[in-house]
């Protein structure tokens, strides 16, 4: 699992280790880590050009210090002040010391440029840049140069992923200590470019994580395997109510993905059942309601239903069984039909159907993921899962201090590829198997969200696909989860 922590966490792990260690110890640290990186991008770094771009906190202090170790390794560093008289002194000192010097035009340093160190603002950084900003982080993007972030890109919200008026577009992003839920998510996350993690020793074994990203090995873990004492009923069945005369093809989508999630067996319910069947042979169907359908184990209600969703709606959240709802089947839900449920309830709304419940506007929504997500599962009483650029997936709200504190979970390997007419309905498929198999809320939607991204890049290979080539990947994204030591391909590793 990689665990984000938001900066108060972070700033008393920090002065709890403070305590603990020589003063400076752990600014040095930090600068000899992003010199590191810097060293390795460069390649060579004995005559090359490094501008530093210094804010007047602790991050333009590793900036400095990490500026004055490449200047002791030959290369020309010139540090460009935002405020002179408030820039770090130990580390302008060190540099000067290094051969290093503070750059007089700062429009002819950055564009005489090889690599550019964004030290404006870090965890410290409050709003978009202020203006006297604003152009430095313009010339660094303009310049050509590879841009490395110091800690998070300038100007983008440690936090929460925001990112209000301009900010610094890095290449790189060298963090210290623990990654920031900003760096796993968009709009941020996109700023970041390669984001590096520099250890510092923090001890944040025993907190909570705001925001954590499921690895290969947890979904392995997650994922249900049949034993000698499996049938189909216990693999789980997962009745599925999508389609309509006018969108008979999210019927088949849906329940493509609760095959390849493993579903012993899928009982479709709806109007797209000969182009289930023509697909599927192996689907079972049924034209009445849902509740006269037989036992399943999860339903799944939602894609392509159109508009007359709501007897359906009614019928399986009156059921004792997990219920995942998506698509048409958000849009006559109301938080009292499900706050009441004993078993989970996963909602998985793209940004426009998460604003059209929330009552807000859809940029809003891409704007504060991580906000959004929380405040729906807490309207709801539900695990939401997000769909979009990050994939978020919070766990049930309430009103209780102990819901907020749960961490988001973020998905690690989605790509853009994915946007595809269709590909929502795989995924809900997906998640509904992995429900019927047993698997809580949280873990059904983050383990079906990091399959389903994986197929997608499997599927896509860096060419366009659709939605049927997603579900069709998605035993070769299984495979490449659970095969020992194994990586599937276009597996994120090392960095986010
Ligand atoms: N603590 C530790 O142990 C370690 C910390 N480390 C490093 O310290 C960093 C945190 O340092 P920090 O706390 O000094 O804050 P920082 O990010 O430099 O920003 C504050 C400065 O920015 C300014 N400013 C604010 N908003 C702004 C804006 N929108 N646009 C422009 N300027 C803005 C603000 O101005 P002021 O409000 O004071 O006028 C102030 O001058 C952390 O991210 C990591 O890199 C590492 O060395 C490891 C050990
Ligand atoms: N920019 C993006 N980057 C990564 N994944 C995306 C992006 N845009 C959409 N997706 C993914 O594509 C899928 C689209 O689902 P959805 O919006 O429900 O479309 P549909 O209803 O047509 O199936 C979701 O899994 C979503 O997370
Ligand atoms: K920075």
């Amino acid at each position: 699992m990689r665990a984000a922590y938001g900066v108060e966490t972070v700033r008393t792990a920090e002065r709890e280790l403070m305590a603990r260690l020589p003063e400076g110890a752990l600014m040095q640290r930090a600068a000899a880590g992003l010199a590191a990186v810097c060293a390795g991008l460069l390649g060579r770094v004995y005559g090359s050009r490094v501008v530093l771009l210094v804010g007047s906190g602790d991050n333009g202090g590793d900036a400095l210090y990490a500026g004055a170790r490449l200047a002791r390794r030959g290369a020309g560093v010139a540090a460009v002040l935002l405020d002179a008289g408030r820039a770090h002194r130990g580390g302008l000192a060190a540099l000067r010391a290094a051969g290093g010097s503070v750059a007089g035009d700062a429009t002819a340093a950055l564009a005489r440029a090889d690599l550019v160190v964004d030290g404006i603002t870090g965890i410290g950084g409050r709003g978009g840049l202020r203006d006297a900003a604003v152009p430095l982080a313009r010339a660094a993007r303009e310049s050509g140069a590879v841009v490395v972030a110091v800690d998070l890109p300038s100007g983008t919200e440690a936090d929460s992923g925001e990112v209000r008026g301009e900010c610094v577009r890095a290449d790189v992003t060298v963090t210290f200590g623990t990654y920031k839920p900003g760096l796993l998510v968009d709009p941020a996350r996109e700023y970041a470019g390669a984001v590096r993690l520099i250890e510092l020793g923090l001890d944040l074994g025993a907190v909570e994580a705001d925001v954590e990203a499921l690895q290969h090995a947890d979904v392995a873990a997650l994922l249900p395997a049949p034993g000698a004492g499996s049938d189909k009923y216990r693999r789980g069945v997962v009745g599925v109510v999508a389609g309509s005369k006018r969108y008979p093809g999210a019927a088949v989508l849906a329940v493509a993905g609760a095959l390849r999630g493993g579903a012993g067996a899928v009982r479709y319910v709806g109007h797209g059942a000969d182009a289930v069947i023509a697909r599927f042979p192996e689907a079972l169907v049924h034209a009445g309601p849902p509740s006269e359908a037989g036992r399943v184990q999860a339903w799944v209600i939602g894609p392509g239903l159109g508009e007359d969703a709501g007897g359906a709606l009614g019928d399986v959240l009156a059921s004792d069984v997990p219920v995942l709802v998506d698509a048409d089947g958000l849009r006559p839900l109301e938080p009292e039909m499900v706050r009441g449920r004993d078993a989970p309830t996963l909602l998985t709304p793209h940004a426009g159907e998460a604003a059209a419940l929330l009552g807000v506007s859809r940029e809003e929504v891409e704007a504060g993921r991580l906000v959004a997500v929380r405040e729906l599962a807490a309207l709801y009483g539900a695990t939401v899962l997000l769909k979009g650029s990050t994939t978020l997936v919070a766990p049930a709200g309430g009103t209780g201090a102990g819901f907020a504190a749960r961490p988001v979970r973020v998905n690690p390997t989605g790509t853009p590829w994915l946007a595809t007419a269709g590909s929502g309905d795989v995924l809900s498929g997906l998640a509904g198997a992995l429900l019927a198999a047993g698997l809580g809320a949280m873990d059904a939607g983050s383990a079906a969200a990091y399959l389903h991204g994986l197929a997608g890049r499997l599927a896509a290979g860096g060419a366009p696909v659709g939605a049927m080539d997603v579900a069709d990947a998605l035993p070769g994204a299984w495979r490449g989860v659970v095969g020992r030591g194994r990586t599937a391909p276009g597996t994120p590793s090392g960095t986010v």
